[in-house]
């Protein structure tokens, strides 16, 4: 029985953790894997030999060199979806929190322990008005961003009475077609965000978000907007954060992402990147990151890749050998490898097809076991990036 080596790094939900057959040894100390499983911590494909697949669970997969993984033939994961619900149950309570001045309020109340306590009914009622808030039904909220998180949040918006406007330049059609009708769908980003008093963003940090909330950008608000990041820390040009709000420019900043510059300041509220920490939403990632690096490692399915196209097969019990050939999309390439198999006198039962565009991904079964020089010949092929032999008892 083949077994397969994967490395754990970060906590992972036990519930999908449990889901990992006896095909599997799990282990935080494995130095050369097949699979790694992880969250939000950084990984470099390159010190890993062995290694086949990245699973994160979780959305962003920033911490993955992933442009290196797909150079190297290793299928990356991610789990989209499966944290969203949390990040938005917690991006409203802290609207709220800033809003209605929850946080002085409640450190008002504690610091109650040194009043008289026949007094503290009195104390309260003369000084709550120094803590009084606003609601948030009736303002203007853009969200940045309409994936997974993009869509939940502006339509919670709509559902809290709020005027929702959103911006996206490649929005996925299932994530669009959950949204409300009535959130406004913007064509350029200025035009979403100019008459926002909550802008939140939701968009995966790569190099062309990087800075995408600088100076210019804050110039464009209006003026006293609360600005939220739930996405990722660079995505903000921290420093042109800090001078909008000096200026009053931002009313208000909310985070995920603390730092040096950012803590204590009186006009940002930051939580330790708690987004998607929920005991569900971590059982929802654990879960899904283990069936996709289980899927790919066992049958070399393809489910949820963020570098390779979707594609499945269940192997008939018949089923032998499965080759998997991933390659640059290019034409000729199905014609070429047929080409092999005819030359071998090898019979194909099932073949197998998908592109996204960049990269080219078969799976191809045999009845047989498939000859190590007929691998050979098409390793050989110039756009093959990698192949694999995957042996069923
Ligand atoms: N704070 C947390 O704990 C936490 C939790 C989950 C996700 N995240 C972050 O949030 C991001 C979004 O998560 P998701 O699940 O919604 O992902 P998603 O892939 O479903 O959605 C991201 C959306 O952003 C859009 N986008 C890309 N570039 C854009 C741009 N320049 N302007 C506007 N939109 C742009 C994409 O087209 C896509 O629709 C993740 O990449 C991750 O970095 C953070
Ligand atoms: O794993 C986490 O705790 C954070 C995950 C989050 O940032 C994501 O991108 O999904």
């Amino acid at each position: 029985m083949t077994v397969y080596r994967v490395k754990k790094i970060n906590k992972i939900a036990p519930e999908g953790l449990e889901l990992f057959t006896d095909k599997f040894i799990v282990n935080e100390d494995e130095n050369d894997p097949q699979g790694i499983i992880l969250r939000s911590s950084p990984v470099d494909v390159d010190d890993y030999p062995s290694l086949l697949a990245v699973a994160r669970a979780g959305a962003g997969t920033n911490n993955v060199n992933v442009e290196r993984a797909t150079k190297k033939g290793i299928c990356v994961f991610n789990t989209p979806g499966a944290n969203a619900n949390a990040v938005v149950d917690l991006v409203f309570p802290m609207l709220g929190v800033w809003k209605r001045n929850i946080f002085n309020g409640i450190n008002f109340c504690k610091s109650l322990t040194a009043v008289d306590p026949d007094k503290v009914d009195s104390v309260v009622e003369a000084q709550k008005s120094a803590y009084k808030g606003e609601e948030i039904a009736g303002k203007n909220l853009t969200v940045v961003g309409l994936g997974q998180i993009g869509v939940r949040l502006a339509n919670g918006g709509i559902q809290r009475l709020m005027n929702v406007k959103g911006f996206d330049p490649a929005p996925a059609l299932e994530n669009i077609h959950q949204l409300s009708p009535q959130v406004r769908v913007c064509r350029a980003l200025k035009d979403a965000v100019s008459d926002a008093d909550v802008i939140s963003l939701h968009l995966p940090l790569n190099d062309r978000t990087r800075n995408l909330v600088n100076a210019e950008f804050l110039a464009k608000v209006k003026r006293g907007a609360i600005l939220i990041n739930y996405s990722r820390a660079p995505i903000v040009d921290e420093q042109a954060v800090l001078d909008a709000l000096d200026s009053g420019q931002l009313g208000a900043f909310l985070s995920d992402f603390p730092t040096a510059k950012t803590i204590g300041h009186e006009k940002i509220l930051t939580t330790p990147h708690l987004g998607a920490s929920t005991s569900q939403s971590e059982g929802n990632c654990s879960t899904m990151a283990v069936k996709e690096l289980s899927s790919y490692l066992k049958y070399g399915n393809v489910v949820h890749s963020v570098n390779f196209p979707n594609i499945e097969s269940t192997p008939a019990d018949t089923v032998k050998n499965r080759l998997i050939v991933i390659n640059k999309d290019v034409p000729g390439m199905i014609a070429n490898v047929s080409n092999i198999f005819s030359g071998f006198n090898v019979n194909i039962v099932s073949y197998l097809n998908q592109s996204n565009g960049a990269i080219g991904y078969n799976i191809i079964d045999m009845e047989e076991t498939i000859p190590e020089e007929l691998v050979a010949k098409i390793v050989e092929l110039p756009d093959v990036i990698r192949t694999r032999v995957i042996e069923f008892a």
